[in-house]
This record gives C-alpha cells, sequence and structure tokens, in this order.
C-alpha cells in the first residue's frame, strides 16, 4: 500500500512549493509550543522544533509519510522570527537594511518509524531598505513570515543577493526534500 504524505505545517508557502513539485499530499497540522531549546546550536535547535511540530501528526498517521519544518531569520547571534506588530517588523528590516542575514530551515521527515532531519542555511544580503521600509510594512506582507519579510512577494526587491536554495528562505529545501522522500 502506498504511503500517504502529510505536511505538519499551517504554512501557504509550504504547501505552494509540495504542490509546484507535483506531490500529491495534505496538510494536518496541530499547534505546539514552538520554543526553540537554546541549549542546541542553531541547526539542531530547528531539527529539534520541526520533529516536534512532526510528532502529534505522525502519532496520528503512524505509517505514513509526515513532514515538519520551521524557518527563522539568523542576525547578529539572534533568532529572529515572526514580527507581532507593526512596530516590531519595522525594527527588524531596519537591522536587516544593508546586511547580511542568514535563513534557517529545520526539516523532519517521518516515514513510518523511521526519522530523518536536516537544516538548510541559506545567505541572504539586502540592499539599503530604509527608503522602501513604510511602503512594505502598509502591504501588510510582513505578517506571519519570519524576519517580516517575505523574498517571493514584494520583498523581492530588497535582495542584493542570495547564496543557497532560495525555496529554502520561503519555507521548505523542496530539492532536499525531494530527496529524503526518494530515498529507501
Ligand atoms: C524569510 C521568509 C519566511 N517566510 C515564511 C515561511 C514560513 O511560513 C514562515 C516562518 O514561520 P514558521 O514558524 O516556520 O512556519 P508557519 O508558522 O508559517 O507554519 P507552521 O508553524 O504551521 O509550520 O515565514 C516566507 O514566506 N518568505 C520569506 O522570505
Amino acid at each position: 500500500m502506498n504511503k500517504k504524505i502529510i505536511l505538519a505545517s499551517t504554512s501557504p508557502r509550504r504547501k505552494e512549493l509540495l504542490q509546484r513539485e507535483g506531490i500529491d499530499f495534505f496538510v494536518d497540522a496541530s499547534f505546539i509550543d514552538e520554543t526553540l531549546d537554546v541549549s542546541l546550536s542553531i541547526e539542531d535547535r530547528l531539527c529539534d522544533l520541526a520533529r516536534r511540530k512532526a510528532d502529534p501528526i505522525h502519532r496520528k498517521y503512524p505509517d505514513d509519510i509526515v513532514i515538519g519544518a520551521d524557518t527563522i531569520v539568523y542576525f547578529d547571534n539572534q533568532v529572529i522570527g515572526k514580527a507581532t506588530d507593526c512596530q516590531e517588523a519595522r525594527a527588524i528590516l531596519e537591522r536587516l537594511s544593508d546586511q547580511k542575514h542568514l535563513v534557517y530551515t529545520g526539516v523532519a521527515i517521518y516515514k513510518g518509524q523511521d526519522l530523518q532531519t536536516f537544516c538548510e542555511k541559506t545567505e541572504v544580503y539586502f540592499k539599503d531598505i530604509k527608503p522602501m521600509i513604510q511602503e512594505y510594512l502598509d502591504s501588510n506582507e510582513w505578517v506571519g513570515k519570519a524576519g517580516a519579510y517575505g523574498i517571493q512577494g514584494k520583498a523581492g526587491v530588497f535582495i542584493d543577493h542570495i547564496v543557497g536554495d532560495l525555496d529554502n528562505v520561503i519555507g521548505l529545501p523542496i530539492t532536499k526534500v525531494k530527496e529524503c522522500l526518494l530515498k529507501k
């Protein structure tokens, strides 16, 4: 019997990336405490959180394939998640302006009882975006996104260049995910 693939994430971006690849899946996510375990390295923190997102769904579908993921921005030795309001979003974008930051996505994939985790890093170089911040905040595109921007939308103009995988910034390193799904 073919295993079902379940995306344990509410992120519309992750859903779109899997759909783009023609992967047959459905979404079933549950809310968990997303506190990162600071005793771990940054990569392990994200793998651990991705696994914790996948765990309740894995318990529901123990024989199937369950994908969990978490994306953060890392700048100046600090983890930057989602902004809770416009003021915080402005402060984040002002810090990232004219600087390099890192985007990490941790992924956990259960295939039945087998668990694989990995973390992908992309370097993102912003231009001086200070003159563009107000208009961007007004667009509300910062809402619900790590680092208060979405590279796939209007914030595309913020980017000088990136080093690494673009899909990883959007929320899922899809090439690595596909490799993992294909592996026996
Ligand atoms: C940096 C960046 C992040 N993001 C998004 C991807 C993720 O959806 C979000 C990071 O939040 P996450 O906590 O990783 O994911 P989520 O809350 O959307 O979904 P869930 O917890 O249910 O898995 O930021 C972009 O869409 N574009 C970007 O350029």
